[in-house]
């Protein structure tokens, strides 16, 4: 028997006060794989449990690394040291998350052992060639499904070869991989981005211990460069709040009238922030407040007030700092007024379903006029509340689920999302987060054989 959960989320009066988002993602899962790989202790605070993260903490024990999580929230981690991980007894299920199938498949391509990867359906269905073709070039081996897909066996290279490797496509999770197995691996391996992308690996790296090079190319890209067979050293660290989780009260607040809410300790990296950058030449009331520092990443309290907001043209080229933003934002364009287009999109069709798509068809069936191009998305805002009143599908995709309920609490009529179960991968206790802000979230649980 399984448990699908469809959520309801209904008009409501202005959203007040402050909260803590969940650690951020991306920081969480490599947290966990450098402090597998360091020498000695490494204690990390904040880190997010949700089922993406945890997956990843499950699979660094099988990869051998010692991990358990304290009474006080803090996870304690002892590694094997670079080279150190051994042989997983059994597959590696990597569930929903991408960054965790990538990275992880990098880490131990450069490991002379076979190991066994899965993972749900959505990520069954994604390209997994981006990661397997320049580790092939590295002397690691795949067998995968058809296409290049999950479930896949590496065949780790006992005798591995440093690349210099051009990304076709922007790709943090490419980039991470490919610097992940140069860890261990002699010489320099260097990945060149035309665009770039989330940096948290390279500055992590650097603060375990590792010799990270950045260097600007002649056409305005990046080439990142690791040292094989670093010393990492086990680190104490608390993870930032997710810019990417804190986008979805930071939108809300946006659009019920008479909000006014703080969001603490979110992480601000520049690689990062695009959505913000766009809110705010939207015309949001959204400002970074006490800024600091926190484990080599910036980091900044979020004030967002209720603001009108205008459609504008998002930059092609913005789309890397704001890749996971785009439900979200879709939204917000959908209550402004005139028309947001967003371009450079085509990466949104391959993450954990088709967003491009599932955003048209829910804001369609929520009364939004919109067009969905190849590699496109443009939204034409009324500067009103749309009707809603539809049950949107989320093919179990988190972000899909969260951006349609934020719709429903400024919206004409109420909102629904299937399989919100999916909201666990990145941003446990978002129900209880939005509803003490305000918000009036409720949940509809079904028995399916
Ligand atoms: O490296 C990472 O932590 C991530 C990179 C992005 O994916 P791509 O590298 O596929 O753009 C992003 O969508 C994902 O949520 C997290
Ligand atoms: C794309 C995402 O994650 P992943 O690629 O790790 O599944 C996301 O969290 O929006």
């Amino acid at each position: 028997m399984i448990m699908a959960k469809t959520l309801h989320s209904g008009r409501v009066r202005a959203l007040s006060g402050s909260a803590l988002v969940p650690g951020d993602k991306s920081i969480s899962h490599r947290a966990l794989m450098l402090g597998a790989l360091a020498v000695g202790e490494s204690v990390v605070g904040g880190l997010l449990e949700g089922d993406d993260v945890l997956r990843t903490a499950a699979c660094m024990r099988a990869l051998g690394a010692e991990i358990t999580r304290h009474e006080d929230g803090r996870w304690h981690l002892y590694g094997r040291g670079v080279g150190g991980l051994s042989e997983p007894a059994d597959m590696l299920d990597m569930g929903n998350s991408g960054t965790g199938a990538r990275l992880l498949m990098g880490l131990v391509a450069t490991h002379p052992f076979t190991s066994f990867f899965t993972g749900d359906a959505s990520l069954r269905s994604r390209p997994m060639r981006r990661v397997t073709e320049p580790l092939t070039r590295m002397g690691a081996r795949f067998f995968t499904r058809e296409g290049g897909r999950l479930p896949l066996a590496v065949i780790g290279t006992a005798s591995p070869l440093p690349i210099s490797y051009e990304s076709p496509v922007a790709s943090a999770q490419v980039k991470s991989a490919l610097l992940l197995a140069g860890l261990n691996t002699p010489g320099e391996t260097t990945v060149i981005e035309r665009e770039a992308t989330r940096d948290h690996t390279e500055l992590m790296l650097r603060n375990f211990g590792a010799d990270v090079r950045v260097e600007a190319t002649e056409t305005g890209g990046r080439a990142i460069t690791v040292t094989g067979f670093p010393e990492l050293t086990g680190r104490q660290f608390d993870v930032p709040a997710d810019p990417s989780s804190a986008a979805f009260p930071a939108v809300a607040a946006l659009l019920v009238e008479g909000s006014e809410i703080v969001l603490t300790g979110v992480g601000i990296n520049p690689l990062r922030i695009g959505l913000y950058q766009t809110l705010r030449e939207m015309g949001a009331d959204l400002s970074f407040e006490n800024r600091r520092d926190q484990a080599g990443e910036p980091v900044a309290d979020l004030r967002v007030r209720a603001s009108r907001l205008k459609g504008i043209d998002v930059p092609a080229e913005r789309a890397p700092s704001m890749i996971d933003e785009y439900p979200i934002l879709a939204v917000a364009a959908a209550f402004a007024e005139g028309t947001t287009r967003m371009r450079g999109l085509a990466e949104l069709r391959v993450k954990e379903s088709d967003r491009l798509a599932a955003m048209a068809r829910g804001l369609a069936a929520c009364g939004v006029v919109v067009e969905e191009e190849a590699d496109a998305l443009i939204v034409h805002g009324k500067g009103r509340a749309p009707a809603g009143d539809a049950l949107i599908a989320t093919h179990f995709d988190h972000r899909i689920a969260m951006a349609f309920l934020v719709l429903g609490m400024a919206a004409e009529r109420p909102v629904a999302v299937d399989e919100a179960e999916a909201i666990d991968t990145s941003f446990p206790g978002f129900v209880a987060l939005m509803n003490g802000l305000g918000a009036a979230i409720t949940a509809e649980e079904e028995q399916r054989a």
